[in-house]
């Protein structure tokens, strides 16, 4: 398959230093994940695609440091996912795809909040800001009320603003809209593409993708096509037309 790059008036984000994968190994129980994976990840909005099980997580998973390689590096801005782990919070934001695994508190105040006071601000200044965060984006009077009774799309809003609130470089989302109506979408979107932040964000939503700088389709811990939307998102969408196709015939239907 062809491998596009990104054309070079791409602007890389000033922020942050860039993510570099040097040949990375992971094996995850019997299955090897990534075998020789090398990805310098430095543009501002970078979209990762691919079917079920192809690696996307996994590969978030090592730029945050909860998964690390095998063999190879991973560094985020100058620091190494293995050494420096304890570091990576104040640089690296993290937005689980199941909402369960990232929430620990009981009230969305102290959720917020977490991320600033675990950064070193006063108790009483990160409860303000994390209230002013919720009513910039339509949760004012949110604070209080207790995360258990919060719909998924509400609860998956909070995740967001959580990881929003302790003020990363560079934000990591696996399929963070997933549970979202329409309009928190477009409205998260929107705020998303305005923040000046990097963001790497895996979805299998292509249309929001294709406003991105670029698009990495993994296809068995693979990287099948890397560049611009244009070019990766047609060839992702027909790969996985015919991937439905033979779905379909094992299944004794027509083809779609
Ligand atoms: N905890 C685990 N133990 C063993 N294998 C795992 C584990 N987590 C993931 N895997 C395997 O690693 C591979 C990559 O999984 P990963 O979750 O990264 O895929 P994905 O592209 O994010 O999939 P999806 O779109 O379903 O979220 C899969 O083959 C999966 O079965």
């Amino acid at each position: 398959m062809t491998i596009f790059r990104p054309s070079p008036q791409q602007q890389p984000v000033r922020q942050a230093g860039p993510v570099r994968l040097a040949g990375v190994e992971v094996t995850r129980g019997a299955r090897t994940v990534f075998s020789g994976l090398s990805l310098t990840l430095s543009e501002r909005r970078i979209g990762l695609v691919g079917d079920n099980g192809s690696g996307k997580s996994t590969l978030l998973r090592l730029v945050n440091g909860l998964i690390l390689p095998d063999a190879g590096s991973v560094t985020v801005d100058g620091l190494d996912t293995r050494r420096d782990r304890r570091r990576l919070p104040a640089t690296v934001g993290f937005v689980f795809q199941n909402v369960d695994h990232q929430i620990i508190f009981p009230t969305v105040r102290e959720e917020v909040a977490f991320g600033p006071i675990q950064q070193g601000v006063p108790k009483a200044k990160a409860n303000a800001e994390a209230d002013g965060l919720l009513a910039r984006h339509g949760c004012a009077g949110w604070g209080e009320r207790a995360v258990a009774d919060l719909s998924e799309g509400q609860k998956q809003l909070v995740c967001i603003l959580a990881a929003l609130a302790a003020g990363p470089r560079i934000l990591l989302l696996d399929e963070p809209f997933s549970s979202l109506d329409l309009a928190n979408r477009l409205a998260l979107a929107a705020r998303l593409a305005a923040l000046d932040l990097q963001v790497v964000m895996a979805s299998h939503d292509l249309h929001l993708l294709e406003g991105f700088d670029r698009v990495i389709w993994l296809k068995a811990g693979r990287v099948a096509a890397d560049g611009r939307p244009a070019e990766v998102l047609p060839l992702y969408e027909a790969d996985a037309r015919a991937h439905a196709a033979e779905l379909s015939l094992h299944l004794g239907g027509q083809a779609p």
